[in-house]
C-alpha cells in the first residue's frame, strides 16, 4: 500500500506564492479529484509535487510511503512511483511512442533504456492501445507529433497503463476528448486504480468523474483548499458554477 502525503505545502513561481499550505494524501486504489476554478493553482501543485524546477517550494514536504522526496530531481521521484500525466503533452517528434513506453517500463525495472521490450509490455501494449481508442500505428509514430489533442490525451493515459506507478497525477485527462474517449479513457483509469495506483486529478467536468468515483473531492481556489468532500461537491459546482460556490462557501 503505498501513500503520498502533501503537507503545508507553500509554492511560488517567480517569486509568486501561488499555492499556499496545503495539505492531502492520497493511498494506493484511492482517486482524489482535484477541482477548482481556471488559474486557481491545480496544475502548478502537480508540477511541484513532480519536482519541476519552476516550482520553488517554500514550505511544506512532499512524502511518498514517509519517504522524504521534497528535494529529489523529478526522474527521481518518478522512479519513486510518482508520474504526471500532462495537460499539454509535448512533443517529441524523433522518438517513437513505442521507443518511449519502452525506456520508461525499462528504467522503471531497473534496465537499461536501450533494451528490448520485455514480451509481457509488448502484450500490454496490443491491449492498452485498444482500451484507450488508439491505434498500433500510433505507436510507431513521434511522441504527440501530429496528434489531435484527443489522441495526445489517449497517450498520455496509456504510457500510465503501462508505467502503473504508485501514484498518478492526471491533469485534465478529459480536455479535447469526445464523450466516447472520455468514456474509454475513464474506464482505462477505473482499471488502473483497481489495479493499485493512487491517482489525482483535476478536471472541469463531471463527466469523468461519474466513471471514476472519487473517494474524495478537494476543491482549490487562488491556491488554497477551500472545501473537501464527496462527489456532492463536484454536484454544486456544476449546478451553481465556482463563482457562487465559492460566494456560499465563504460566508
Ligand atoms: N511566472 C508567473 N508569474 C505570475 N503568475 C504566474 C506565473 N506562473 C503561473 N502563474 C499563475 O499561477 C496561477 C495558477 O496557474 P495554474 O496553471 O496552476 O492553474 P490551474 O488551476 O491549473 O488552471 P487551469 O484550470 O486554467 O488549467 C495562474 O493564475 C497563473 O497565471
Amino acid at each position: 500500500m503505498a501513500e503520498l502525503k502533501v503537507e503545508n505545502l507553500t509554492v511560488s513561481v517567480d517569486s509568486k506564492v501561488i499555492i499556499e499550505d496545503v495539505s492531502f494524501n492520497v493511498r494506493s486504489g484511492e482517486v482524489l479529484a482535484l477541482m477548482g476554478p481556471n488559474g486557481s493553482g491545480k496544475t502548478t501543485l502537480f508540477m511541484s509535487i513532480a519536482g519541476h524546477p519552476k516550482y520553488n517550494i517554500v514550505k511544506g514536504r512532499v512524502l511518498l510511503d514517509n519517504d522524504d522526496l521534497t528535494t529529489l530531481l523529478p526522474e527521481e521521484r518518478v522512479l519513486k512511483g510518482i508520474m504526471v500525466a500532462f495537460q499539454t503533452p509535448i512533443a517529441v517528434p524523433e522518438v517513437r511512442l513505442s521507443t518511449l513506453i519502452t525506456a520508461m517500463v525499462n528504467k522503471m525495472n531497473g534496465k537499461k533504456l536501450t533494451d528490448p521490450a520485455p514480451p509481457s509490455l509488448v502484450n500490454n501494449l496490443v491491449k492498452g492501445v485498444q482500451e484507450v481508442g488508439l491505434t498500433p500505428a500510433h505507436l510507431s509514430r513521434g511522441v504527440n507529433h501530429g496528434f489531435s489533442g484527443g489522441e495526445m490525451k489517449r497517450s498520455e493515459v496509456l504510457q500510465l497503463l503501462m508505467v502503473k506507478p504508485k501514484i498518478a497525477l492526471i491533469d485534465e485527462p478529459d480536455s479535447g476528448l469526445d464523450v466516447d474517449g472520455i468514456f474509454a479513457v475513464g474506464k482505462a483509469l477505473l482499471n488502473l486504480v483497481n489495479s493499485g495506483t493512487g491517482i489525482v486529478l483535476t478536471t472541469h467536468s463531471a463527466r469523468i468523474l461519474h466513471i471514476l468515483k472519487p473517494t474524495r473531492v478537494l476543491v482549490l481556489s487562488k491556491g488554497k483548499i477551500i472545501a473537501e468532500g464527496g462527489l456532492e461537491l463536484v454536484e454544486e459546482i456544476e449546478k451553481i458554477g465556482y463563482e457562487n460556490f465559492l460566494k456560499v462557501r465563504s460566508r
